[in-house]
């Protein structure tokens, strides 16, 4: 685990229980007749209530370990256990819940009746939808919205409706595949003070994918860096600013100016290599 040695005190909250415990995980596709190894030998532990960023350049396998880790897609060696129980390919882990990169809205529904999805498939009376909607909805700053439609949405407001639909269901394990990817840098940093907020609040254990160094800095606990394909971690960071934090602020520090600089290096790197694999 690499650290700088200014210290900062940390706030995080994240216990020393491993919620999610990642083995020797690996994944090869075929496509056609090539073999593409896209993860190879990858372990890590979660704890319970920590915000951990997976790193790293594009195709260095970051999105097939949370598509494992979330029982989308079965691997090709090694093993995933949340809680200590394992991950069975297809079956949907209870208390997980997933954020794509893109949002996934359904067209035909009002913003509210996207929102309240999950609560409706879980049978949860009309009464007590349409109040935890409206808390969804304050949250997500879309008061005035509950009643178009997404295509009369920014894409800051589609993803902040996206993140609720998921939200409202109360999962206690977030995974977040780039779920701000596609959002201009205002926007996103908007989107990171309204998670920020929440994660506050409800502390679950979050799983956030990225190739935007700021955005984990600004976010996790801990970064974990993968190298380019075929993904395996290559280091392993500590980001100890203090919480709460502020998504602008945090970024004005020096601290986060060394922490940047200090990992810029080895993830430009596997950029470099990710271009000629
Ligand atoms: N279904 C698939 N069939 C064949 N190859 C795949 C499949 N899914 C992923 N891959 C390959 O596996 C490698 C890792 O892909 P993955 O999407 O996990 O990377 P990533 O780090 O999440 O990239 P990005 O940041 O661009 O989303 C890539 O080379 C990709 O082409």
């Amino acid at each position: 685990m690499s650290t700088l040695e200014t210290s900062v005190t940390t706030s995080s909250r994240a216990s020393a229980e491993r919620r999610v415990e990642v083995k020797g995980l690996s994944k090869s596709f075929q496509l056609a007749k090539t073999t593409i190894e896209a993860v190879r030998d990858v372990s890590f532990d979660v704890r319970r209530g920590e915000f951990v960023a997976l790193l790293g350049p594009s195709g260095s396998g970051k999105s097939t370990v949370l598509n494992m880790i979330a029982s989308l897609i079965r691997s090709s060696g090694g093993e995933i256990l949340i809680d200590g129980k394992r991950v069975v390919p297809g079956k949907a882990t209870p208390d997980v819940g997933y954020v794509f990169q893109r949002d996934t809205l359904f067209p035909w529904r009002t913003v509210g009746d996207n929102i309240g999805y999950g609560l409706e498939l879980s049978g949860v009376p009309a009464s007590e939808r349409k109040e935890r909607i409206a808390e969804c909805v304050a949250q997500a700053g879309l008061r005035g919205f509950e009643n178009a439609y997404p295509s009369a949405l920014s894409g800051g407001m589609r993803q902040r409706a996206a993140l609720m639909r998921t939200l409202i269901v109360e999962p206690q394990i977030l995974l977040m595949d780039e779920p701000f990817g596609a959002l201009d840098t205002h926007t996103k940093i908007d989107m990171h003070e309204v998670l920020l907020r929440i994660w506050e609040r409800e502390q679950q254990t979050v799983l956030f994918v990225t190739h935007d160094l700021g955005e984990a800095l600004t976010l996790a606990d801990r970064i974990i860096l993968f190298s380019a394909r075929p993904g395996r971690i290559k280091d392993m960071f500590e980001v100890d600013f203090v919480r709460p934090r502020d998504a602008v602020k945090v970024r004005e520090t020096e601290h986060y100016a060394e922490l940047f600089q200090h990992i810029w290096h080895s993830l430009g790197e596997e950029f470099v290599k990710g271009r000629s694999v």
